[in-house]
């Protein structure tokens, strides 16, 4: 079985603090990813029915990808040709993937970091991540770790991909049986601030969802609903509080999946 799990921006760094890791709910969530992957997990929860071993992780890019980016103007569909932007998104995307790296290093996850500049492409809108090295690292037992990125993009130099993005291409490559994205919120929530328990359809929730609170160039809640809508794969939307149970099988938060294949 393989999961895609997303560590949002809003997780690993303080979203509102240029380039500030968020050291403790990062230890919090690499511990938890230890506990369920790199120890035994039906130890933990007898109950458990996930394979640990087929895990791939991407991360956003909170207060490291978005302000660099948003200082050139870059987004998912405004790109740029200059290479110097490039260079400076990229690496204030790779300065936070090593931390995150070092934190499940650190937790007993067999991590290894893999960078979208160098694997994947967008055309036409659409953003490609070629699987067959991710699915190469996870058969020898490694723990891919992914992350929002800049990318090449035909007719227009290099755009931002999103952590969101990353998630879908790599679910629908691997054929992943479920899909996790760990946020600063417990769920998509409704108009009262309540967790709503499924979405099937995007109006489920369109009148609650806005944006990010701090810099985001990637559209914040409202795209992620609709990326994760577009999935094959049954997804859940958690904080931090809900990784655990997300990890051993079962779905905390939000479930998310179009025309009525919510788990
Ligand atoms: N209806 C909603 N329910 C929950 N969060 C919402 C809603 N509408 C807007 N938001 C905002 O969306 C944010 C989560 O989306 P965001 O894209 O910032 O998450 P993330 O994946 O952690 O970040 P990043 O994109 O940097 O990885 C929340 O912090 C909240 O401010
Ligand atoms: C802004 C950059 C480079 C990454 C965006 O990824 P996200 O934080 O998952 O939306």
């Amino acid at each position: 079985m393989t999961t895609v799990l997303k560590l949002g921006g809003s997780v690993v760094t303080a979203k509102d603090s240029p380039e500030t890791v968020a050291t403790e709910r990062l230890e919090r969530a690499a511990e938890a990813v230890g506990a369920a992957h790199g120890r035994d997990a039906t130890a933990a929860d007898p109950d458990a029915d996930i394979d640990p071993a087929d895990l791939v992780v991407v991360h956003g890019g909170g207060s490291f990808g978005h302000p660099a980016a948003e200082r050139h103007g870059v987004t998912t569909s405004a790109g740029t040709r200059d290479a110097a932007a490039v260079r400076e998104v990229h690496g204030a995307m790779r300065a936070l993937n090593r931390t995150v790296v070092g934190a499940l290093a650190a937790a007993d996850v067999p991590a290894v970091q893999v960078a979208p500049l160098s694997t994947g492409f967008r055309v036409e809108e659409r953003f490609h991540q070629p699987a067959d090295a991710v699915a190469a690292l996870l058969a020898e037992g490694f723990v891919p770790v992914l992350h929002g990125d800049v990318v090449a993009t035909a007719g227009a130099g290099a755009t931002v991909v999103s952590g969101d993005e990353l998630v879908t291409a790599l679910a629908e490559g691997l054929d992943a049986d479920r899909v996790g994205l760990c946020s600063d919120v417990p769920g998509v929530l409704d108009a009262d601030g309540t967790v709503i328990d499924r979405i099937e359809r995007f109006e489920d929730a369109a009148d609650a969802l806005g944006e990010s609170e701090a810099t985001d160039v990637t559209g914040g809640m409202a795209a992620k609903v609709r990326t994760l809508l577009a999935l094959d794969t049954p997804a859940s939307v958690f904080d931090l509080d809900g990784l655990p149970a997300f990890l051993t099988g079962r779905s905390p938060g939000t479930r998310i999946a179009s025309d009525g294949r919510v788990p």
